[in-house]
């Protein structure tokens, strides 16, 4: 029964709720961002739905999300078998707990992290060497035929991107050849396509695990996760054993000396850091790594974008230096090229959902307790009354007087007290792999092929579709 006062939606149909009206839909418009959009248009902009047994409420536009998540009755993460299941059916990590718990683990990573690399210092280095790698292996790849190469660029990124993270975390660079990880990054990739911010159909209707493991996608969610527990924990294992109280190496470090001083009953635990670098792992690397795949597509498709950008590298930077993150305050278009790749990126994907943690309401409709917040990101980075052309790439709407100004509906990194923490560390990423790349390189389509598409491939983040380009050393004149 719908509690009285819920948002308006869908119909409940007994056992399914309304999932069978946004299956549909989404089928129509081929995506849930599109889908929501549709709901959006019928119902306003708070949506109360019944998927199996969640009560969800999907929360879009400006107004209804500032206020959801800038509120503490509306501060809780999901509970159920796919938020579990992903760490050990206990509530661990930080993307998906809460109250007391999340509150102290999340002020102790963001300050350790902080003395590891997240601190400008450390940081700007770390993201330079990373560049410094990718351009090499880009060089690589030209070596071989330097009239120029066809690279895959939708999945150029991934191993570089994880490297900033995992070096203040483990102290570990990883190289293309180290194929466990790369197995890993693809299986999570594609297993990421089938499941949605929304949940998994396991989790809607929980009794599929049991009746039908295979084909709900149970099996291989748990299989995957099992295996990345087992690659992450082996890093662990090795802090444990080389651990020497007085050199703190890295995050690990400081984690497992906190464990040890902080006792049984502490929130401090091994599992609890296993699902820390699972987070990161999964939330620190492919959204990154994502909104360079999306940037680079809009580059291809706009040449005279890439243009400005090489003339803007060649004004502040020139050929012989290579570009740092102390160039950005004086290159104003490129980093609003990375913050247009990131809203294009974003403007196809949810936030991680909240949970109502009492009886409470939003924009006049009653909440019960429990209920899933989903939040329509999509909805404020895609507005056409505050973008006036949201589906156009125009880094230039970022720019004003010369300088960037980034309106308050850009909220790609999500708003309140559960604000993404990586937003430093991932801005400067796609920046300056960015502008690294385009200082020594040009990139076309390939030579027969069309421009590549903008239709994304729908899942718990959007990914673009499979895109090559053809890479050629930049000639400077
Ligand atoms: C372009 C890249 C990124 C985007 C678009 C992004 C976006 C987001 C969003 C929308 C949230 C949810 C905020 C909310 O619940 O209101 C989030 C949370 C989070 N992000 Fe990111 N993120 C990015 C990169 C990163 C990086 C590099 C890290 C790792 C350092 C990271 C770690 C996290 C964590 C741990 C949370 C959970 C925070 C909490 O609930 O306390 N993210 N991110």
């Amino acid at each position: 029964r719908k509690p009285k006062g819920f948002p308006p939606g869908p119909d409940w149909l007994p056992i399914l709720g309304s999932a069978r009206e946004l299956a549909q839909l989404r089928k129509e418009t081929g995506y849930l961002y599109k889908a929501c959009e549709e709901l959006v248009h019928r119902y306003g902009p708070v949506v109360g739905l019944r998927v199996g047994k969640d009560r969800q409420v999907i929360v879009s536009g400006y107004e209804a999300i500032r206020e959801m998540s800038s509120r503490e009755d509306f501060d809780g993460k999901p509970r159920g078998p796919l938020y579990e299941t992903r760490t050990f059916n206990m509530r661990r990590g930080l993307l998906l707990t809460d109250s007391d718990f999340w509150l102290e683990q999340r002020k102790f990573v963001i300050r350790q992290l902080r003395e590891f690399g997240f601190g400008r210092r450390g940081m700007a280095e770390l993201v330079q060497d990373e560049a410094g790698e990718l351009v090499k292996a880009f060089e690589e790849k030209l070596s071989a035929s330097p009239e120029g190469a066809i690279v895959p660029m939708h999945d150029a990124f991934g191993l570089y991107v994880l490297n900033t993270l995992w070096t203040m975390l483990a102290s570990i660079r990883y190289t293309p050849e180290d194929t466990e990880l790369v197995t890993l990054q693809a299986l999570l990739n594609d297993l990421f396509t089938r499941l949605d911010m929304a949940g998994a159909l396991f989790s809607q209707f929980p009794v599929l695990q049991y009746i039908a493991p295979d084909a709900s996608g149970y099996t291989e969610f748990v299989t995957i996760h099992q295996r990345l527990w087992k690659f992450l924990r082996i890093e662990i294992d090795r802090h444990i054993e080389t651990y020497d109280p007085n050199e703190m190496r890295d995050f690990m470090d400081v984690y497992i000396k906190m464990i040890k001083e902080s006792g049984q009953d502490s929130t401090y635990s091994e599992l609890q850091l296993l699902a820390i670098c699972m987070d990161m792992f999964m939330a620190g690397s492919e959204t990154t790594s994502k909104s360079l795949g999306f940037g680079f597509l809009y580059l291809l498709r706009h040449p005279e974008v890439q243009q400005r950008v090489q003339e803007e590298l060649d004004a502040v930077v020139g050929p012989s230096r290579r570009p740092e993150l102390a160039d950005r305050p004086n290159m104003p278009y490129t980093d609003s090229v990375a913050l247009e790749s990131i809203r294009m990126f974003m403007g196809r994907t949810f936030g991680v959902p909240h949970r109502a943690v009492k009886d409470t309401h939003l924009m006049g409709h009653f909440i019960p307790k429990e209920t899933m917040m989903i939040v329509n990101i999509p909805s404020v980075l895609m507005d056409k009354r505050v973008w006036g052309d949201p589906e156009n790439f125009r880094p230039e709407r970022f720019i004003r007087d010369g300088k960037v100004h980034i309106p308050d509906e850009y909220l790609p990194f999500g708003f309140g007290k559960h604000r993404c923490l990586g937003e430093t560390l991932a801005r400067s990423n796609v920046f300056l792999f960015t502008a690294s790349l385009l200082q020594r390189f040009d990139f076309r389509v390939p030579p027969g092929e069309p421009l590549p598409s903008t239709q994304c491939v729908d899942g718990v983040t959007a990914a673009t579709v499979p895109y090559s380009a053809l890479v050629t050393h930049r000639v400077y004149a």
